[in-house]
C-alpha cells in the first residue's frame, strides 16, 4: 500500500483555521494528500476531526486557509468539489423507512443518474456489499454494520473519486470492522482516494499510507505508522545470543545496552531505521561476535499517541450513538 510520491495531489490545505466563539478548534492545519491513498486524521474525542471533514467536504467554511480537492478550490469552486467528494459521516444517511435499494435509488437521483444506470449501479453496489438479500428489507430492521456498509455503499452511487470517511468503525463489532476495512482497501485498489477520520489506532495502522494526528487543533505528528513509531523512544533491537561468553562481549560493545543473562538476549535502543540495524551489525561484523537472531521492536501507535499528545488513545471510550 505504498504511495508513490510522484502521485499528484487529490486534496491539499494550508493553514486551515476554525474556531467557534473563543474556541480555536483548528489552529492552522496542512495537508497534502496523494491521489489513491488512505490518509486517516487520528485523533481524541472533541480534537477537531470532524471539523477538518466539514471543511473540506464544503459543508461548513474556515475561518482562514486555503484548500483544492480534485483540483478545485474549495470555496470559489464548491459546487466541482461536492461534484468529486462522497462523505459518509458520523450521522447516518440511511434512511430507515427505505429500503436498502430504495435507498440507493434516491441517492442516484440526487446524483442526477439516468434511472437505468441507478438501477445497474444499486445492484452492483448490493452484491459488492453483501446486501443483495437485504435489497428489499427496511433499513430499520438492519444491524449496525449493515446500515454503515448501506451508508457507504450510498456514498459510492455516484463514484466519487475521493471519499471521506468520519469515523467509519466507531460502534462495529470486530467483524464489521473488518469488512468495512476490506471494502475500504479495495476501494483504494480502484484509484480511490480516502480521507479517513478515527480514534482507532489500530485503523490508521492497518489501513493508512499516511496518518497524521490531530491534537488541540493542531497536527503533532505525520508520517506512516512505520515512522511514526519510531520517532518515540522505546524501540530496541534484541540480539539473542549462544551461550554467556558471546552476550558478555557483545554487552561490553555497546555503551547502552541491556543484558538478559537468563534469556541470553541484549536489547539496544534503535530507532529501527537500515542504518542503526547496520551500524549494530557492523560492530558485532568486525569484533567477530556472532549473535544467533535480531529482532527489531518499534512502539506501537498506542505509544505514539501518549506520547505527543500527552493522553491515552480512545479506544475504550464508550462508543458514540449515531443519529437515525
Ligand atoms: N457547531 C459548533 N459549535 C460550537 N462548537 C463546536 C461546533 N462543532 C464542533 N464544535 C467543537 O469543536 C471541537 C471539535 O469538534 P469535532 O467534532 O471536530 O471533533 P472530533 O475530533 O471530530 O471529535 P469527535 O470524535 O468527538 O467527533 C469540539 O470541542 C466541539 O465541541
Amino acid at each position: 500500500m505504498s504511495t508513490s510520491n510522484a502521485a499528484p495531489a487529490a486534496i491539499t490545505a494550508i493553514g486551515l483555521r476554525k474556531s467557534y466563539g473563543d474556541k480555536v478548534v483548528l489552529d492552522g492545519i496542512d495537508l497534502t494528500i496523494p491521489e489513491g491513498s488512505i490518509f486517516a486524521l487520528l485523533g481524541p474525542n472533541g480534537a477537531g476531526k470532524t471539523t477538518t471533514v466539514e471543511i473540506l467536504s464544503t459543508l461548513i467554511a474556515a475561518d482562514g486557509g486555503e484548500a483544492q480537492i480534485a483540483g478545485y478550490d474549495m470555496v470559489r469552486q464548491a459546487a466541482k468539489v461536492r461534484r468529486s467528494i462522497g462523505v459518509t459521516g458520523q450521522f447516518s444517511a440511511v434512511d430507515n423507512l427505505l429500503t436498502a435499494e430504495e435507498n440507493l435509488m434516491l441517492m442516484a437521483d440526487l446524483s442526477h443518474l439516468p434511472k437505468a444506470e441507478g438501477k445497474r449501479r444499486s445492484a452492483h453496489l448490493l452484491e459488492r456489499f453483501d446486501l443483495t438479500e437485504a435489497a428489499h428489507k427496511t433499513a430499520a430492521t438492519f444491524s449496525g454494520g449493515m446500515r454503515r456498509k448501506l451508508d457507504l455503499a450510498m456514498t459510492l452511487v455516484s463514484s466519487p473519486g475521493i471519499i471521506f470517511l468520519d469515523e467509519p468503525t466507531t460502534g462495529l463489532d470486530p467483524r464489521s470492522r473488518r469488512i468495512m476495512w476490506e471494502l475500504i482497501r479495495d476501494l483504494v485498489g480502484q484509484g480511490t482516494t480516502i480521507f479517513l477520520t478515527t480514534q482507532y489506532l489500530e485503523e490508521a495502522d492497518q489501513l493508512a499510507d499516511r496518518i497524521a494526528l490531530l491534537d488541540h487543533g493542531r497536527l503533532v505528528a505525520e508520517g506512516t505508522a512505520e515512522e511514526l513509531k519510531r520517532r518515540i523512544p522505546g524501540g530496541h533491537v534484541r540480539l539473542q545470543f549462544s551461550d554467556a561468553a558471546e552476550l558478555d562481549t557483545a554487552a561490553g560493545l555497546f555503551g547502552v545496552a541491556n543484558k538478559d543473562e537468563e534469556s541470553l538476549t541484549l536489547q539496544i535502543p534503535s530507532d529501527g531505521s537500515v542504518a542503526n540495524l547496520r551500524a549494530v551489525l557492523d560492530v558485532l561484523d568486525t569484533t567477530g561476535v556472532t549473535a544467533e537472531s535480531l529482532t527489531v521492536h518499534t512502539p506501537d501507535l498506542d505509544d505514539v499517541f501518549l506520547t505527543l499528545t500527552g493522553k491515552p488513545a480512545q479506544d475504550t471510550t464508550p462508543q458514540k450513538e449515531s443519529a437515525r
